[in-house]
């Protein structure tokens, strides 16, 4: 009889473990106290799935001894600790078990707003651990009337937000990647400008972990902030700068702060530990047996299913079979799903529309190539997007997916176009890959200019007047930013564009002062 072995990283529910337990197919290895080292060294070679929750990082260490891994199942939401990408050319798939841990987390967000109002585990020390009444120490603030921010209005903050006006506050909610009336439809404000959250009362944060959101409370929010705020953080570590927090708690701007993560996690020697306007959990948002319950044996079943190879459940990434389409398609799919990813930073709202367009032999895999592009269009904005349910989930957001064969291509032998169109405009980028494999965007909004699709970009539009580039070269080498590569190009509306690569990541500082020049039209900047 055929085995398959399935190691287990981390702790799931008992109800998950006797689901592999009792099937015959599988070999099921229980590792969540087995040392990392250990368990990546000499167990993980043998797997051919792995479970894992936020314990186990799925980094470069871990999929090198990987050797016999068809799947790993993540017991849980956020996959900012698994390498997709190395995953994906080791033919591994990523899948994560979306929904089942939302109103754990929606409930502990609540549990630590309120604790940090009422200062409720301080009093509940004094009055257990220490033996004092001293009822006159512990005075708190009603949630009533108070301003909430949610930034991040997906699955857990929009749950957030419900249960929050049921205690009559007042919601306010960021999220450039959903339709206002997702908001409004609950009468709640929606705001596309970041400075109505720092002003509010309450801020709460519920987005993914990535290039955009880390850090997006720093210490110049933190300084625009009402004196006396309250910020939780049940998402991830570095959403909210630690040191930023740990200042601003320190100087009593922030006035308390619950937080359930951290950058580094287990988070013993964390300095936020050492304050006293904090309330803290060990990364607990999953942890109720309800969550549990459910993560565990949908894990499970995931695991055995991908074990079997009878199907991949909220598969991320699609390692694809080689063998099974002509070597050149695999890098326009995977070019395409960066331009997705591309547009989707200097194009930031609600996504109406997805066009692909394909030219030469490549249009024959024009589908394929509309569902890379979505992936790429969606990823940062959902984790619960993947190849397979791409479409659905564009339908879903109410955005029409389009793909075209264009036939023979005229000046490059295969050449591809996508043109997102949001709210608020519209962008088309093309692009083509050369004999030697480089991947080349060769125009973009009617610009015909030529810049390789990868690395810190920045796009400046200007009116096409002298001086200019001198002056954006001026302000870059005084924010330290070195550029590694510059194209120009103009339309015949006397506009330019600049399309500037950097060999660092670019603050908004910079962006801001390029913007305040008086021949910029726009300046956008977006990170492959
Ligand atoms: N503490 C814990 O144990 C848990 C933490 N989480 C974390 O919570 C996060 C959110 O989970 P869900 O609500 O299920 O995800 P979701 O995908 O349903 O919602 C995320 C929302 O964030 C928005 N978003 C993305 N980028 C944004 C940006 N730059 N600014 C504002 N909004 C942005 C998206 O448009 C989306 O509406 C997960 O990514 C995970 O890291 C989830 C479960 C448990
Ligand atoms: O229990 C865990 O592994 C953490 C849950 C979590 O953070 C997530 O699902 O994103």
């Amino acid at each position: 009889m055929q085995k398959y072995t399935v190691v287990v990283c981390d702790h799931i529910h008992e109800a998950g473990l006797k689901m592999l337990q009792e099937d015959e197919n599988i070999n099921f290895i229980m590792a969540a106290d087995v040392d990392k080292k250990e368990l990546v060294e000499t167990i993980i070679p043998q797997a051919d799935v792995a479970i894992t929750r936020s314990s186990t990082d799925v980094d470069e260490f871990f999929i090198e001894h990987a050797t016999n891994m068809k799947a790993i199942v993540r017991a849980g939401v956020g996959v900012d600790n698994v390498n997709i990408p190395e995953c994906s050319k080791k033919g591994i798939i990523v899948m994560n078990v979306p929904t089942a841990n939302t109103i754990a987390a929606v409930e502990l967000t609540m549990t630590h707003m309120l604790s940090c109002m009422r200062m409720f585990p301080y009093s509940h020390d004094h009055l257990k651990n220490q033996r004092i009444w001293k009822r006159e120490k512990w005075y708190g603030y009603e949630l009533k009337g108070k301003k909430l921010g949610i930034i991040g209005f997906g699955n857990i903050g929009s749950r957030v937000a419900k249960r929050a006006k049921a205690f009559e506050m007042d919601i306010v909610a960021y999220d450039p990647y959903i339709n206002p009336s997702k908001v409004t439809d609950l009468e709640m404000t929606y705001t596309k400008n970041f400075d109505d959250i720092l002003a509010c009362d309450v801020i709460t944060i519920h987005t993914p972990k990535n290039q955009e959101t880390i850090n997006i409370i720093d210490k110049e929010e933190v300084a625009k902030m009402k004196d006396g705020v309250v910020l939780v953080n049940c998402a991830r570590g570095g959403l909210y700068n630690e040191d930023a927090l740990y200042d601003g708690l320190k100087s009593g701007k922030i006035r308390f702060a619950g937080i359930d993560v951290f950058v580094k996690e287990p988070a013993i020697n964390n300095k936020l530990l050492d304050l006293d306007n904090i309330v803290v959990s060990p990364h607990l948002g999953a942890n109720t047996y309800e969550s549990q319950y459910n993560i565990g044996t949908q894990a499970a079943g995931n695991a055995i299913a991908a074990a079997k190879g009878i199907a991949y459940p909220n598969a991320m990434n699609l390692p694809i079979d080689e063998s099974k389409i002509p070597p050149f398609v695999k890098p326009f799919l995977e070019m395409g799903q960066k331009i997705g990813f591309l547009e989707s930073q200097i194009n930031k709202s609600k996504i109406v529309s997805i066009k692909v367009k394909g030219q030469g032999d490549i249009a024959n895999y024009i589908d394929s190539l509309a569902t890379f592009v979505t992936v790429g269009a969606l990823s940062h904005s959902t984790e619960s997007i993947n190849y397979v349910n791409a479409d659905f989930v564009a339908k879903e957001k109410g955005i029409e997916v389009e793909s075209v064969n264009l036939g023979d291509s005229e000046v490059y032998k295969n050449l591809i176009t996508v043109k997102i169109t949001t709210n608020e405009g519209t962008t088309s980028v093309s692009a083509t890959i050369f004999e030697d494999g480089l991947q080349r965007i060769v125009a973009t909004d009617g610009f015909d200019i030529e810049f390789p699709v990868k690395g810190d970009i920045i796009f400046f539009k200007n009116s096409d007047v002298p001086g200019v580039i001198g002056s954006v070269g001026t302000i870059l080498a005084n924010n330290n930013v070195n550029i590694s590569d510059f194209s120009l190009a103009r339309n015949e509306q006397s506009e330019a564009l600049a399309v500037i690569l950097v060999d660092n990541a670019v603050n908004d500082t910079t962006l801001s002062e390029l913007a305040s020049l008086d021949a910029c039209i726009s300046v956008n900047y977006a990170r492959l």
